[in-house]
């Protein structure tokens, strides 16, 4: 007789490094050696709690800092914005720009530095991680695919018992360091619903701030209209689900999905949640922010 799985007895793999949960595709080493990085005075640090936005916001940057040569390939991407946990620190010259999901930590901080930080509301965040999750090998071995285990994966992502961590934490530790040991012309925080709401607009920001070559750049509309074509979520779909199937493959990653294709842009939309969330659900979620005053500032960012 077939055995019956127990939904509720599931757990989203992960190995502790230094404290963090960590994917389990991920190398020890790289995780480790990203977790003790310092950032160089000159770097551009792009910092998220997962699912909040970070590619589009990478593919963004990239666009501005590389536009001539920008080619939507998530290999080329990984060269011009790499994903420390993953690919490890041994590359890095200072000047980089890249990406981590790692939590603030003061040591490895530096005020000198640039840090974007993008944040997106918790609810779509769950939803959109839980997707992602599945398709990742080694996803979660025996556990089919479908959004009846949704209700399961919300309540570890509440407790913080996925990849990463736990959202509320990672964004409480990441606004307090920024505030008491950031310099504010540093810092540049985005938030998901604000971009979709006014993509140009914040393309503009994130140019200023870069400054030099880049706030130059926006000053051709011809330009602007470029970038947000390649960073359309359309357009992106095509670059990025592709390239990064074979960019897996390159890696050895066997990556289980239809047409050969990882969903790193799936939906894009801001309120899928509503598709996935119970009343109960919907109540743990309320609980669980009300739970703590510094989850309030979090939710703020949001009411946009
Ligand atoms: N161009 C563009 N426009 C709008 N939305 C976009 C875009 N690119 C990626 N996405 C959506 O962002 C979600 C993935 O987040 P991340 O890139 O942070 O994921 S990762 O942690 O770096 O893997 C994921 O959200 P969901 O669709 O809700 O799953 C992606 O679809």
């Amino acid at each position: 007789m077939a055995e019956v799985l127990d939904m509720n007895s599931i757990e989203v793999p992960c190995r502790i490094i230094n404290g963090h949960r960590s994917p389990l595709m991920f190398s020890p080493e790289s995780f480790d050696a990203a977790c003790k990085y310092r950032a160089h005075d000159s770097d551009i640090v792009l910092c998220t709690y997962p699912k909040c936005g970070t590619t589009w916001v990478q593919y963004m940057m990239c666009n501005l800092l590389h536009y001539d040569d920008f080619d939507g390939d998530m290999s080329t991407v990984k060269d011009q914005c790499p994903y420390l946990e993953l690919f490890g620190t041994g590359n890095l010259k200072p000047g980089s720009f890249y990406k981590i999901h790692l939590p603030f930590n003061s040591e490895t901080f530096n005020p000198n530095a640039r840090y974007v930080f993008v944040t997106r509301n918790p609810r779509d965040v769950a939803v959109s991680y839980y997707h992602f999750t599945a398709i990742i090998p080694p996803g979660i071995p025996g556990v089919p695919k479908g959004a009846y285990w949704f209700p399961r994966y919300a309540e570890l992502f509440l407790r913080g018992e996925v990849w990463h961590g736990c959202y509320m934490k990672y964004h409480r530790d990441w606004l307090k360091g920024l505030r008491e040991h950031g310099k504010p012309e540093n810092v540049l925080i985005l938030v998901y619903e604000k971009m979709k709401k006014d993509p140009r607009g914040e393309l503009i920001r994130i140019a200023n701030f870069l400054g030099g070559r880049a706030a130059e750049l926006v000053k051709d509309e011809k330009v602007v209209e470029t970038i947000l074509e390649r960073t359309s979520v359309d357009s992106m779909k095509e670059s990025v689900n592709k390239s990064a199937a074979s960019l897996f493959k390159k890696m050895n990653v066997a990556v289980d999905t239809p047409n050969d294709s990882v969903e790193f842009v799936r939906k894009g939309v801001v309120g899928d949640h509503a598709n996935y969330f119970t009343p109960e659900i919907s109540r743990m979620f309320d609980e669980y922010i009300n739970s703590d005053p510094g989850n309030q500032e979090v939710m703020e960012l949001f009411n946009v």
